[in-house]
């Protein structure tokens, strides 16, 4: 199963000022043929889409890269994926500073200096899709292939914080960042304020690096405490799922975690956010995103509830169609 062969990887960058401002993209190889058709199902879901990942490490693990995604790509590169998965991408983005790997910054060469807080990890990651969106046709527009969004820990945070459309200036616009038809987190911190009281404290450091100490911050951009609707934020959710995917032996995110932001996002499920949680995930905090099998095996549930909500919307049309005819 696990193959990369079929895929070509390209090193891009999409900033100049940092190292971190790039991305890896793994493509098929050979030109896509036509798409594969289930026999006797006409309707298959024929819907490609690009799976884009965004890593964790709470914002300033210099040992997490954009390479992590490659353990859950190689069980998903295998040739019979291509019918399904446009392509994969994987985001760097500019880390904070981190007490065990100190940098100094009379020596560093700038573009090596890890000193990023808030809102540059996310303006980052907003760039990025800009980027993909520009180059590979990655978006929630017409003629765009749709893609899955899915993160780690605090990549989680960093992709509802997108969907949010946590404020962040930057050098791309609103509308330049395209919505994801999925957002999938995996052990995903959704609620810094919670979380780090119920570890009493524990987070505090680690959460100010990239926060900095004011707790009003950590609450705005905790997707949990979302003022706003997602449901308004989040061009295409009716046709979209949110996927909370989770190991109960996480060593470091507590179930309540999970619970709250399936809580949070059931408060539109009238308003077309469709969500799907999965508390049976085996594994560390870590484990789980270097498991290419877990990984995998959560991304093609989040295209199959994908296609059931495709299934559903198009019996419906189905429906209204015959209503409007008799
Ligand atoms: N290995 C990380 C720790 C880390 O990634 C982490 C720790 C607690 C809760 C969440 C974490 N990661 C989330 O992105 C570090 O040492 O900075």
């Amino acid at each position: 199963m696990s193959d990369t062969r079929n895929l070509k990887y390209t090193l891009h960058t999409y900033g100049t000022d940092n190292e971190l401002q790039r991305l890896g993209v793994w493509r098929w190889i050979r030109p896509s043929a036509e798409q594969h058709s289930v026999p006797g199902d006409p309707d298959a879901p024929k819907t490609k889409y690009w799976l884009v990942y965004i890593h964790g490490g709470i914002w300033r693990d210099p040992r997490t890269t954009h390479l992590q995604a490659k353990s859950a790509i190689t069980f998903l590169g295998a040739e019979s994926n291509r019918a399904r998965i446009a392509g994969f991408a994987s985001l760097d983005y500019r880390l904070s500073p981190h007490p065990e790997f100190p940098q100094d910054a009379a020596t560093t060469p700038p573009a090596k200096l890890r000193v990023a807080k808030h809102p540059d990890h996310l303006a980052d990651v907003r760039c990025a899709l800009a980027f993909l969106r520009r180059e590979y046709g990655v978006g929630h527009g017409e003629g765009e292939t749709p893609y899955v969004l899915y993160g780690h820990s605090c990549g989680a945070t960093l992709a509802w914080q997108v969907v949010m459309g946590v404020e962040c200036g930057g050098p791309v616009g609103r509308d330049a960042v395209p919505m994801p038809a999925a957002v999938v987190g995996f052990q995903g911190m959704y609620d810094l304020v919670g979380l780090n009281r119920r570890f009493k404290g524990a987070y505090r450091d680690m959460i100010a690096g990239a926060f900095g100490d004011d707790e009003e911050v950590w609450k705005e951009v905790s997707p949990v405490h979302f003022k706003g609707k997602f449901s308004e934020t989040w061009t295409g959710c009716e046709k979209g799922v949110a996927v909370l995917a989770y190991s109960p032996q996480d060593e470091w995110i507590d179930m309540p975690e999970i619970d709250g932001m399936e809580a949070r996002l059931k408060e539109e499920a009238n308003a077309g956010i469709h969500v799907q949680t999965r508390r049976d995930l085996t594994g560390g905090h870590d484990e789980v995103a270097e498991s290419g099998r877990t990984v995998a095996t959560v991304l093609v549930q989040s295209i199959a509830g994908l296609d059931n909500v495709a299934r559903i919307w198009k019996m419906t049309e189905e429906l209204m169609n015959e209503r409007v005819s008799n």
